[in-house]
């Protein structure tokens, strides 16, 4: 059976990235991508479900993942809060022949693109501006001002990133990005 292929998406925080995948999902099941969860030490926030966006670990039971080499790739994006990427959520998805779809950041997702080589898609969606990365964390009110702050301090460490991948979007006018990356897909999974 053909194999599935990896489609990775990494922006700064609040570029738009989870807005572009979850459309995705949801308007091209042709496109037969399962999200990978990820392990998380961080809380969750709003209505956010174990299992479903993360799974919510303690920082002990993170550390005994990595002890029992259960994780792809794992960074620690933010001081003290742990993101890592479980081997078997890319493993049953492919060997079935369904894409794997990341919502990773921007070192994670060039370790997974070097791991997978040419059977990854890397696609780095860049806000517009600084400024308006600002209005939108601002904007989705999911987070206290000081990790608003903490978010944009790296943004612009992350954009530096955006030439590794294999394809930048643009998040200025969202229809537009949608259409974009959804073009970008379907060519690389006709390959
Ligand atoms: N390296 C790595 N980064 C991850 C993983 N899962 C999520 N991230 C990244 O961690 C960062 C913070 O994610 P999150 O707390 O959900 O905030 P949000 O991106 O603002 O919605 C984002 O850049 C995610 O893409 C993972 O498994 N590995
Ligand atoms: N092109 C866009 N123009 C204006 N607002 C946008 C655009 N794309 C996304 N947003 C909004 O910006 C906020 C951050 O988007 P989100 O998808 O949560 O970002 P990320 O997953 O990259 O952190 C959300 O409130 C979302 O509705």
């Amino acid at each position: 059976m053909k194999q599935g292929k990896l489609l990775i998406f990494s922006a700064p925080s609040g570029s738009g990235k989870s807005t572009i995948v979850q459309w995705l999902m949801q308007e091209h099941p042709e496109l037969n991508m399962h999200f990978s969860v990820s392990c998380t030490t961080r809380q969750p926030r709003g209505t956010e479900q174990n299992g479903v966006e993360y799974f919510f670990l303690t920082p002990e039971e993170f550390k005994e993942k990595i002890a029992k080499d259960e994780f792809v790739e794992y960074e620690e994006v933010y001081t003290d809060k742990f993101y890592g990427t479980l081997k078997s959520q890319v493993t049953s998805q492919t060997a079935k022949g369904d894409n794997v779809v990341f919502d990773i950041d921007v070192k994670g997702g060039c370790n997974i693109k070097r791991q997978y080589g040419a059977q990854a898609l890397s696609i780095f969606i860049q806000p517009p501006s600084l400024e308006e990365l600002r209005r939108r964390l601002e904007g989705r009110a999911t987070d206290a001002q000081e990790v608003i702050e903490q978010r944009l301090a790296k943004a612009e460490y992350e954009l530096s990133f955006a030439p590794k991948f294999d394809t930048v979007v643009v998040n200025d006018d969202l229809e537009k990005a949608k259409q974009e990356t959804l073009e970008k897909i379907r060519k690389f999974l006709a390959e």
